[in-house]
């Protein structure tokens, strides 16, 4: 029975703890032990200065400045060289961020295809097509040679959401990705990455201040003082 809810973890970490600073160190992240189930999305919410960001860049393998263990589909990946991380993380994570950090003199669908082009396992034209289809689906499949400084706040992260979708992750992490919308386009967005859970079974973990969408999350783990709080 423990085997398989091990099985089941796409994210996992255990007894994370992070200090800010030598003279004086700083303890910002607290024995954080989590996990996320393939196909669950979760939430992280707490009080500025909780340490959500801190959080979501060691989990996202971008900050290796840390104690404790991180685990992705049961791989250890603490420990690992820059250049593995960089591999692993543009294969098996897709990043949303609240400003979407698109390329502004580059084409819509230019924008997509760049972490594929990156990863280096299909040719231009496959990636071209996969990135269409994902444009496609997203209904924004008009905007594909539009540059990306010429089109709403709205679409600029649905263009986000396809550019982290490219390289078929096994998990979607997203720091605030609703934070600078409108309620219109905030609720396009989660219902978007919702369906990315019902349908495709991705494994979502969103920091957010919205208690609302939150609650509409699987799970909601809440940081108080880089601790996790039931
Ligand atoms: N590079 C750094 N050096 C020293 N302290 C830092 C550094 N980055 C963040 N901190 C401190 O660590 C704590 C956690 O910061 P973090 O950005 O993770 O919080 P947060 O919960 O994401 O906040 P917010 O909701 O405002 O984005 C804060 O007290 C912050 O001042």
């Amino acid at each position: 029975m423990e085997t398989e809810i091990i099985m089941s973890l796409i994210l996992e970490t255990k007894n994370i703890n992070k200090y800010f600073g030598k003279a004086k160190p700083f303890h910002v992240l607290k024995d954080i032990s989590l996990g996320i189930k393939q196909g669950e999305f979760a939430s992280i919410m707490g009080k500025s200065g909780s340490g959500k960001s801190t959080l979501l860049y060691i989990l996202s393998t971008m900050d290796t400045d840390y104690t404790g263990e991180l685990f992705l589909q049961n791989e250890l990946v603490t420990g690992k060289s820059q250049q593995e991380l960089s591999h692993i993380r543009n294969k098996k994570i897709g990043f949303i961020f609240q400003f979407h950090y698109l390329l502004p003199e580059f084409s819509v669908l230019e924008n997509v295809m760049l972490p594929a082009k990156k990863l280096g396992l299909k040719t231009p034209a496959e990636i071209r097509e996969e990135a269409m289809d994902l444009l496609k689906k997203l209904n924004i499949g008009h905007l594909d040679s539009q540059k990306a400084s010429k089109i709403s706040g709205g679409e600029k992260q649905r263009v986000a959401v396809a550019r982290a979708l490219i390289n078929e992750p096994i998990l979607l992490i997203g720091d605030e990705p609703t934070g600078n919308l409108d309620s219109n386009n905030s609720e396009n967005l989660f219902q978007i990455l919702k369906t990315l859970k019902d349908d495709k079974g991705l494994s979502l973990l969103m920091v957010t201040h919205d208690e609302d969408l939150a609650k509409r999350t699987d799970r909601t783990i809440y940081l108080e003082d880089g601790r996790i709080i039931e």
